[in-house]
């Protein structure tokens, strides 16, 4: 593992039942990356995010971040990792300060809780329940409570889904924010125009199995027969239609 690497994912497979939902998956994320995730639904995206967080243990293989070994090393990497949770039902019927000192409770590092929200613009909502927020401004409080702990490592799953065009441009802009303060990011979407833009580099899950990684425009301007977007990356890889293995760094 060298020293920029943040995460090593090596060799991982997990099973539900006799369903195997990761398939000997290998890659690597560099610190300060914002590292996109790609596939249909079913692909495996939150399996493998879960496990990069530590929630699930792979049956084979191991995971390394920043050098703990997820499968030994669970406390460690709970407090280098900030979690955004898929849905804010539990926090709904809290105010957005509240939400954010019930999750910093659980942590060592805990970051200056006013300057996320100062930077976040959360200031004239602090003292608003979650619940009566729009999907940004709730997605908003989802990704300061994942910072409440100071992490080195931000991990999301598809949080711009449902967001308007306006909501998802303003919480990328954070998220370049994020990158620009030394934060490493590993974020699922089906978004496809939203990764090709913001990701520094792409992995596609088909079935379980990771297909490429790469740069965007590698990708893009590596597709057989030619392409001019992600768009076209997702159907060329990701669609159950053969596809070619490979791995880009
Ligand atoms: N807790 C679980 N128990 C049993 N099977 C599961 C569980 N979670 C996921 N699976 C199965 O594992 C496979 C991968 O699911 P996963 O949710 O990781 O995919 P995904 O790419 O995140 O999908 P989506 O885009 O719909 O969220 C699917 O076949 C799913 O049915």
């Amino acid at each position: 593992m060298d020293k920029q690497t943040i995460i090593q994912v090596s060799s991982i497979s997990k099973y539900y039942g006799a369903n195997k939902a990761i398939d000997q998956v290998s890659f690597q994320v560099k610190e300060g990356e914002i590292f996109g995730i790609i596939g249909t639904n079913a692909a495996g995206k939150t399996t493998l995010l879960e496990m990069l967080m530590g929630l699930r243990m792979p049956d084979i293989g191991n995971i390394k971040v920043l050098g703990h070994d997820t499968l030994l090393e669970t406390d460690s990497l709970k407090e280098d990792i900030g979690i955004h949770l898929q849905s804010t039902s539990l926090i709904d019927k809290m105010n957005v300060r509240e939400a954010m000192e019930l999750f910093q409770a659980f942590y060592k590092r805990k970051s200056d809780l006013e300057c996320i929200i100062d930077q976040f613009g959360l200031a004239p909502y602090a003292n608003k329940v979650v619940k009566r927020l729009s999907g940004g401004w709730r997605q908003r409080t989802a990704l300061a409570i994942a910072l409440v702990n100071d992490p080195k490592i931000i991990i999301l799953d598809e949080p711009t889904t449902g967001l308007d065009p306006q909501a998802k441009k303003d919480y990328w802009a954070l998220l370049r924010q994020l990158k620009q303060q030394g934060k490493t990011i590993v974020i699922a979407s089906h978004d496809m125009e939203e990764v090709q833009r913001n990701c520094d580099r792409i992995g596609v899950l088909r079935k379980g199995e990771l297909v490429i990684c790469g740069k965007p425009l590698t990708l893009i301007s590596e597709l057989p027969g030619g392409g001019m977007t992600m768009e076209a990356v997702y159907m060329q890889y990701a669609m159950d239609v053969k596809g070619v293995l490979a791995y880009r760094d």
